[in-house]
């Protein structure tokens, strides 16, 4: 015990005795303050030293801190190359900035770190300097702060979220993150070469952290020797560190100005690669006489949080508000070769900007499928065609192709496709539905499965897992489909609904390796978030708390004004969006916690395209002059237009005799190639056509028909008998015949005629109009009781019709179309019927589980019953060939 207590006295002694010897050897270091030797000289040279420091560095850089009030200086148009440390003061009324060079030249070392409260407010001023001084987005700041100095940096906190001060690193692991950031920023290209990047980083430590290890001093050391020439600088307090033990001893950084505190003034070291003045006692360092500012020189003093925060948040708010980024921002230049990229590990596309960056988006592994999401009017469309003809621009035919569908009304991917007015398309579109049904989205969706099993089987056969390790030559392109205003199709929950979504969660489940990509474009009320109408559910009834499983396949996320709901539900980053701009996140959504960086999500702008319409356009006819050859444009399916007969390929190959037989054609498939659809009149049982629906729609379908029937005959080879039975058809039959006797042999005939028509045996079209309306009044009524026309003539021309070349086409109100289906009890009835504009419960009616539930106003349903299939289809424009 007694030696413990001697030991414990001793220690105390020695304790005092060193504390005694420190403050003697300060004071004495203190009194070496240099001694102007000729006053009035050096009343000269502070002068003109102040007049050259003005013109050095005019603004923020220089400025004296204590006098900024009012408004605040602009930044100034390029990074400052040297900063004010402080005021050198050779005599005590007479002094001049002491600048340091710093960004473009070097570093800046302080020997005291952060926890002396001079150190701190020096690097609050020169980081305040560089900040105010710099232009918009060309600086980025990483910064460390030790045990002692966790504040220093909190004044600057509001740049967290512009992106230019990620919230300072406090621990050893996050020192060895900057410094790992560091390394990446001076790491030469795979040529070699130093990066040459557009900005500057600047690395802060104000201490470093504890526990710092040899290794991590000599990753400083090695970035001071690396930096400058690829635009990283450090600003290192504490530096260098205490020579503690022999491994933690360090000599100067290279290319530093060195700054050693003393009390109450500092000197300034020489810049790097100059001497400056005559030797300076450089005692803190112990390092001999060094050449340096032969003056006191007093750091700047703490700025205050008050001026700090006022800089910063003018500065984040004109980095935010920016220039507003144009359409060529996101485009590969002008003068670059089109379509260099190649598309195998995925595809990218600068979406926008942030803190003046680009933020570059893609279609890859890890981000297969976006979720876009804004209210009507928040700049979707825009969005959508940035990402479009950005993609275009870099990736050529060969590896990329797009599926464009929007499913409300609206101009959508007009920028894309072919008009009247300009017959130029982007070539990478393979089809396009505008104001889509959603029957259309369904052969979409069909296709892309269709074309999602042939790459699976192609990457089999080559021994392959995924499209991208097959050789160039055989790899297909990439398959991005958009599809617009997708809320539309599942607002109803029927079974096309389901359908749909199941065709999704397959695409998109699978997709992903063979290069089929999905965007899903809607207003507010898709995804997950609390401004989501389903509230965790597309609408697909996989709601109630449990993730979405088609949502979670989407972890790109774009929330535009009012699409928060994409985003998850505790992120409100999108709250308050104004136009232009989009939260952008790669996680599905997930946010973060407040004020924190988050890496995976991104404030970005974005431009108008049609702000310069012409730019699109320039840019249309610049990738369509490039098209491969013999590059056909898209097939556009234009929901709101009724096709042209005069453009259907069957009825132009009858007209130019090359057809095969005869085809009554009825209109085009709600499909991708918008196929056309004829009911052929062979000799086969049953091809017998009806047309039911309203009277006049019925008729007028009935009569392009059995024009295109017409069509496949030659001249005088046909014979058609015409029998408007149904009150208002006459004319609908009088305009067809006389347009058929053109070329062909045509009666119009009454009940009665129709009737005799049927005796003789000659081969011919009878065509009904008001199938309903038989057996007409003047013949006595069916023997069997029952309703309709079925007399035993006609049922020797249901049997045996086609045979002979007889062949019935009518059409009926909606209400017959059930009683005329089976024809009759003795034969086959009508081999094709078509239901214009069909009531669900006629729908309903029918057989087999493929039927819609509902079809849109002016579509047609064709149901072949011979070879049991049913196709939704668009009739023909009413004008007929007008083409
Ligand atoms: N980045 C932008 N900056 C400024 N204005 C924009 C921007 N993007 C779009 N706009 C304008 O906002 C309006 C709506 O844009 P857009 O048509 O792209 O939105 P939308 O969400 O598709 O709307 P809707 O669904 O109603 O068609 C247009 O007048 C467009 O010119």
């Amino acid at each position: 015990m007694a030696s413990l207590t001697a030991r414990t006295t001793r220690a105390a002694a020695l304790h005092r005795q060193a504390a005694a010897t420190v403050a003697a050897a300060s004071a004495a270091l203190d009194a070496t303050r240099p001694v102007p030797v000729d006053q009035q000289r050096q009343y000269q040279i502070a002068e003109r030293l102040r007049s050259a420091a003005a013109r050095l560095v005019p603004g923020w850089a220089g400025v004296d801190l204590g006098e900024v009030a009012g408004a605040l200086p602009p930044a100034g148009p390029v990074l400052p190359s040297f900063v004010r440390v402080g005021m050198a003061k050779p005599l005590d009324d007479a002094g001049f900035p002491a600048l340091v060079p710093l960004l473009g030249t070097g570093h800046l070392t302080v020997d005291a770190d952060a926890r002396d409260p001079r150190v701190a407010g020096l690097l609050r001023a020169v980081l305040l300097r560089l900040i105010a001084s710099a232009p918009a987005g060309s600086l980025l700041v990483r910064a460390v702060q030790g045990p002692g100095s966790t504040e220093v940096f909190a004044p600057f906190a509001v740049l967290a979220d512009a992106g230019l001060l990620p919230p300072p690193a406090t621990e050893h692991s996050g020192l060895r993150a900057v410094l790992a950031e560091a390394e990446q920023w001076v790491r030469p290209n795979a040529a070699g070469r130093r990066p040459a990047h557009d900005r500057v980083m600047l690395l802060m430590i104000a201490a470093l952290p504890e526990l710092v290890e040899p290794a991590d001093l000599d990753r400083i050391s090695v970035l001071a020797e690396q930096g400058p020439a690829a635009g990283l600088h450090l600003v290192v307090a504490g530096w260098p560190p205490p020579p503690l033990t022999p491994e933690l001893t360090r000599p100067p950084l290279a290319y530093a100005t060195p700054v050693t505190m003393r009390n109450p003034y500092a000197l300034v070291g020489a810049p790097p690669g100059t001497v400056l003045g005559a030797p300076v006692l450089d005692g803190a360092t112990g390092g001999g006489p060094a050449a340096g500012l032969n003056c006191p020189v007093f750091v700047d003093a703490d700025p205050g949080p008050e001026l700090i925060d006022r800089v910063c948040r003018e500065r984040a708010a004109q980095i935010d508000s920016g220039r507003q980024p144009r359409l060529p921002d996101l485009l590969p230049a002008p003068d670059a070769d089109l379509w260099t990229e190649s598309g195998a590990e995925g595809l990218t596309t600068t979406v926008g900007f942030a803190a003046g960056r680009a933020v570059d988006l893609g279609f890859a592994d890890l981000t297969p499928h976006w979720l876009v999401s804004g209210r009507s009017g928040s700049g979707r469309s825009a969005f959508l065609t940035n990402v479009i003809v950005g993609l275009a621009a870099r990736y050529g035919p060969d590896e990329l192709a797009f599926y464009l569908v929007d499913a409300a009304e609206g101009e959508s991917f007009a920028e894309c496709l072919q008009t009247e007015r300009d017959r130029a398309w982007l070539p990478q579109v393979r089809a396009a539905g505008l104001e889509a049904d959603r029957e259309y989205v369904l052969a979409v969706l069909a296709e892309l499965g269709v074309e999602l099993e042939r790459r699976a089987d192609l990457c089999e056969r080559a021994g392959v897992a995924r499209l991208a390790a097959l050789p160039p030559e055989d790899r297909p392109p990439r398959l991005v489909c958009v599809i617009e205003s997708f809320h539309l199709l599942l607002a109803e929950r029927d079974r096309l609904a389901v359908e749909v979504t199941t065709r999704l969660e397959t695409l998109t489940r699978r997709g992903r390796p063979y290069g089929i990509h999905l965007v899903l474009a809607g207003d507010g009320t898709i995804g997950e978030g609390p401004t989501a109408a389903g509230q965790g559910d597309t609408g697909t009834g996989s709601g109630q708390g449990r993730r979405d499983p088609l949502l979670g396949q989407f972890p790109v996320r774009v929330a535009l004004p009012g699409g928060g709901g994409v985003l998850a539900p505790a992120n409100d980053a999108a709250a308050g969006l104004p136009l232009g701009s989009a939260v952008v996140n790669t996680a599905g959504g997930l946010g973060g916690p407040r004020g924190a960086v988050r890496g995976h999500e991104r404030l970005v702008r974005f431009p108008d395209p049609l702000e310069d319409p012409g730019l699109v356009a320039a840019l249309r006819h610049r990738l369509w002059s490039a098209r491969p050859e013999g590059a056909g444009p898209p097939t556009v399916f234009a929901g709101y237009a009724r096709p042209h007969l005069g453009n259907d390929p069957v009825y132009r190959a009858a007209l130019a005799g090359r057809a095969d037989g005869p085809v009554a054609l009825l209109g085009r498939a709600v499909d991708v190639p918008r196929s056309p659809v004829g009911f052929p009149l062979d000799s086969a049982p049953g091809r017998h056509l009806a047309v039911f629906g309203a009277t006049g729609a019925a008729a007028r379908l009935l009569a392009t028909a059995v024009r295109t029937v017409a069509a496949h005959h030659e001249s005088g080879t046909a014979r058609f008998v015409l029998a408007p039975l149904a009150a208002g058809t006459a004319q609908v039959a009088a305009g067809l015949a006389e347009e058929l006797a053109e070329r062909h042999q045509v009666t119009t005939v009454d009940g009665a005629g129709l009737l005799a028509a049927l005796d003789g045996d000659q081969s011919g079209y009878l065509v009904v109009f008001g199938w309903d309306e038989l057996p007409p009044a003047d013949l006595p009524p069916r023997t069997d009781g029952g309703v309709g026309p079925v007399d035993e003539r006609f049922t020797a021309v249901f049997r045996d019709g086609p045979a002979r070349g007889v062949h019935l086409l009518v059409s009926g109100r909606e209400t017959a179309a059930g009683a005329a289906c089976s024809g009759g009890a003795d034969g086959p009835g009508f081999g094709g019927v078509v239901l214009v504009d069909p009531l669900p419960a006629q729908l309903a009616g029918l057989p087999g589980d493929v039927v819609p539930e509902r079809l849109r106003p002016g579509r047609a349903l064709f149901r072949d019953v011979l070879a049991d299939r049913v196709t939704v289809l668009v009739p023909y424009a009413e004008s007929g060939v007008d083409g």
